[in-house]
């Protein structure tokens, strides 16, 4: 599946999105090791802070599906966006742990901008699992 084909895939879950506050979808696909494709949106609540964003509701889906972190194999995400959607503060904290520094990260909008990136980048210096090993006790 390549990113063209990720992105529509994100596109569909960017239908569902439950979003009566906001009134801003997001769609995300991820991508697993088998080419299976776990599909993500955004899903608000009137307490506002429960809201979960189309990119964790993916790979809190995926890892609830049995796969493991760091074995996915790409993220797309989409919004309506000027540019192409970028992740939220704690999506990113998620990805890193649980997609992996690595992860291809595909990000776009509804004009059919694109942008190809990693969460080294968008996520520099990141605290990871392998911090938590650090502390002796
Ligand atoms: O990358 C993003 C950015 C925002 N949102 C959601 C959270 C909230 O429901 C709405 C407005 O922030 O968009 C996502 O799902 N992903
Ligand atoms: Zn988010």
């Amino acid at each position: 599946m390549d990113n063209k084909e990720l992105l529509q895939e994100a596109m569909k879950a960017y239908k569902n999105a439950y979003v009566p506050y906001s009134h801003f979808s997001v769609g995300a696909a991820l991508l697993d090791e088998n080419g299976k494709v776990h599909h993500g949106c955004n899903v608000e609540n009137a307490a506002f802070s429960p809201t979960n964003c189309a990119e964790r509701t993916a790979l809190f889906r995926a890892i609830a599906d049995g796969c493991r972190p760091g074995s996915f194999k790409a993220i797309a995400v989409v919004g309506d966006t000027d540019e192409p959607i970028v992740p939220c503060g704690v999506c990113r904290q998620v990805l890193a742990e649980l997609g992996g520094l690595d992860m291809p990260v595909i990000l776009g909008n509804l004009k059919g901008d694109v942008m190809e990136t990693t969460m080294r980048e968008l996520l520099p210096h990141a605290f990871v699992p392998s911090h938590l090993k650090e502390t002796k006790s």
